[in-house]
């Protein structure tokens, strides 16, 4: 399909599904209840963070060049020895059934369908098994969250290697939860109603440590071990030693981490600041981007996520030297107000208009996109 033929498909339709960010997440917050669209919409603090994230992207504009012949266009990138179709992926987010009952399975679906390799969240409603089952021969990640007892974070990813999983995403930004307003104010805490559970009531190591088998330890103990505060590079070292695949770390941003990083062997990056999710105050992602990319200087990859709400912003995240993007609440909103196929629309209008804006951009493939004039004003 060439992108103007989606966009002439969606002006023929009579269904007036929302299109862009505003409108997804206010047919979303109609959809759900307060509590479930308070913890995905919200961020931590006074979101300061959370604002900045997507105001910071109109500091950033694309100069085109023209007359460059775009009538073809490669949007493939090869990441750590996998060739994907294009640089966007599924953001890891966890217990999806809070959006829709068939939760991260309808996302890895709809992102198996439009070439988004999916990064599965540790606090996933399904398990791994389940959705490595639901979409065999598709491109997945697997997000780890430390556990305190740190015999957990492995056995999930050995099960993540055994299912085919190509790489491994510790995120290190949320050793503890960050400070969520919004949440205390509806009482709304999903691991606390038993939420988020597939990787762990499934895991032979966690059942194992249970004093019992019930639901209340199930719970009690899937909060004590996602607290986390421990966590350093001397625990990096020893995931290193555990496992053979690819190791990401997710929420950097600051280039002495990304450094650090690359001198304890990782094999790749997130720049990300959570959604804002965690430390209101940071540093917009998007800002922290360039440094990054300089001190990396091309020595792994370099993905981006936080608040990227259209194409044009992927395409400005690529240009300052992301690899590959990860999207977040679009696909949560997606998933609310459709499920599988809420989700595969949001995919479709994504990457269709990503692969507009690189073409109109002047550019024909992402070596080109990295070569994009960017005026910071
Ligand atoms: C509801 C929700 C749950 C999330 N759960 C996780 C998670 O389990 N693990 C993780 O690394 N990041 C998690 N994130 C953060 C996302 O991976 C990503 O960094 C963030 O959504 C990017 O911001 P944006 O959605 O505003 O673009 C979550 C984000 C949201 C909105
Ligand atoms: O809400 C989040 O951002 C997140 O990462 C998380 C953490 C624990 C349980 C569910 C989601």
């Amino acid at each position: 399909m060439s992108a103007n033929d989606l966009l002439l498909k969606n002006i023929d339709s009579n269904d007036k599904y929302p299109l862009n960010y505003e409108e997804l997440e206010q047919t979303a917050k109609e959809n759900l209840d307060a509590g479930s669209f308070g913890y995905i919409r919200s961020s931590a603090g006074g979101e300061e963070t959370y604002r900045k994230n997507t105001n910071s992207f109109q500091k950033y504009s694309i100069v085109p060049r023209f007359l460059t012949d775009v009538s073809t266009l490669n949007t493939e990138v090869t990441i750590l020895g996998h060739t994907y179709p294009h640089p966007l992926f599924i953001a890891p987010v966890g217990v999806n059934k809070i959006a829709h009952a068939d939760g991260e399975i309808a996302v890895a679906k709809a992102a198996s369908k439009f070439g988004y390799p999916y990064i599965q969240s540790t606090v996933s409603s399904y398990s791994i098994e389940e959705i490595a089952s639901a979409t065999e021969g598709s491109s997945k990640w697997f997000q780890l969250y430390w556990s305190q007892n740190k015999e957990i974070a492995f056995s999930m990813v050995k099960r993540a290697e055994t299912a085919g999983y190509e790489a491994i995403v510790l995120t290190v930004d949320t050793v503890m939860l960050g400070w969520r307003e919004e949440d205390v104010r509806n009482q709304f805490s999903p691991l606390k109603r038993g939420l988020g559970q597939g990787n762990y009531s499934t895991d032979p190591v966690f059942m194992a440590a249970l004093p019992d088998q019930t639901e209340g330890s199930i719970i009690k103990s899937m909060i004590e071990n996602i607290y986390h505060p421990t966590l350093n590079w001397t625990d990096i070292e020893e995931l290193r030693e555990r496992t053979d695949l690819p190791i990401l770390l997710k929420g950097i941003l600051h280039p002495e981490d990304a450094k650090i990083a690359i001198e304890k062997g990782l094999d790749g990056i997130i720049v990300s600041n959570h959604g804002g999710r965690q430390l209101d105050g940071v540093i917009a992602s998007i800002d922290a981007l360039p440094e990054i990319v300089e001190v990396v200087k091309g020595k792994i990859p370099v993905l981006f996520d936080s608040g990227v709400r259209r194409g044009s912003d992927a395409v400005k995240a690529l240009a300052l030297g992301a690899t590959a993007v990860c999207i977040g609440r679009p696909f949560v909103w997606g998933l609310a107000n459709g499920g599988q196929d809420g989700v595969e629309r949001v995919l479709e209008n994504f990457l269709q208009e990503t692969k507009v804006s690189i073409s109109l951009s002047g550019a024909r493939n992402l070596a080109e996109v990295r070569k994009l004039k960017i005026v910071r004003n």
